[in-house]
């Protein structure tokens, strides 16, 4: 299976993204619904969570008030860090978890979206990476739109991720979605081309799936050679 990251700056277009790929039947996990999932009342992450950061970051019925949390990390970075230290386990085993979902299911690419991908080192997992490129007045604009905030509280959010400059620097795909969304359906099309081809026999080669199935097969094939001749003895 193909694990292709998608990842990119808050509001710089990875949803938008996800959804083309959808729309071409490639299934997507999306780090932002697991972390969801890992947040909601009773679960693991959210009693870690509240021994933490405290019961009055909790709405009445119990769930955790999102924005009053962001209101709190996005403005103190070691508050983030321990908000992240706290959910990341919950978080990969939960991608995890989709991904073999997936792979069950007999999907051959599948996307994983990702905000965080370099940050919290799932990078390691994907081939190839897709950074969605925004300029950065732009980001700024769309997030203030997209979230009815305010400039100062889009830019602190915006600073809580690693800068999409360098984002772009460890990319294999770079999408810059500066332009309308016609411009950005019209780039999306070679990205689909790119991902769904089959992998070369040097990619499947140099990939740790790859080495690992090639260990595998030598081994069973060992195995099979010494049973069938009977060489146990040899
Ligand atoms: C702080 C929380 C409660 C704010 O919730 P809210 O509903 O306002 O935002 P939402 O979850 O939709 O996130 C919106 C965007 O913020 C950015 N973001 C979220 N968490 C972080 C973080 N810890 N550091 C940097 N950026 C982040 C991402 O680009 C994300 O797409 C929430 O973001 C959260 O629980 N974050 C920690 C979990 C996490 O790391 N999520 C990112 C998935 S890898
Ligand atoms: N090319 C475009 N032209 C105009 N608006 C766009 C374009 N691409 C995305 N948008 C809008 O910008 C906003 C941010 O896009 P999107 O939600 O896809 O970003 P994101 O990277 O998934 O954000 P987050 O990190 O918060 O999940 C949305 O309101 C979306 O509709």
């Amino acid at each position: 299976m193909r694990i292709v990251g998608l990842t990119g700056g808050i509001a710089s277009g990875k949803s938008t993204v996800s959804n083309l790929f959808k729309t071409h039947g490639i299934p997507v996990v999306d780090a932002d619904l697991v972390a969801r999932d890992v947040l909601k009342k009773g679960t693991g992450g959210w009693k870690k969570v509240v021994s933490a950061f405290g019961e009055d970051i909790l709405q009445p019925d119990g769930e955790v008030d999102r924005p009053k949390l962001g209101q709190i990390v996005f403005s103190n970075p070691e508050k983030r860090q321990l908000l992240n230290r706290l959910l990341a386990p919950y978080i990969s085993s939960g991608i995890f978890w989709e991904m073999l979902k997936l792979w069950m299911k007999g999907f051959k690419v599948i996307v994983l979206d990702v905000p965080l991908l370099f940050e919290a080192k799932m990078d390691k997992w994907t081939k190839p990476i897709i950074v969605v490129w925004v300029d950065p007045e732009t980001q700024l604009q769309r997030l203030v739109l997209r979230d009815r905030t305010s400039e100062d509280d889009a830019q602190n959010r915006i600073n809580a991720q690693m800068s999409l400059d360098l984002k772009r620097t460890r990319a294999d795909i770079v999408i810059d979605n500066t332009g309308s969304l016609e411009d950005l359906k019209e780039q999306f099309q070679n990205v689909l081309f790119e991902v769904t081809k089959p992998l070369t026999w040097t990619e499947f080669g140099l990939s740790r799936q790859g080495a690992a199935s090639v260990l595998v097969s030598i081994i069973v094939g060992v195995l099979i050679f010494r049973k069938v001749y009977n060489t146990e003895s040899l």
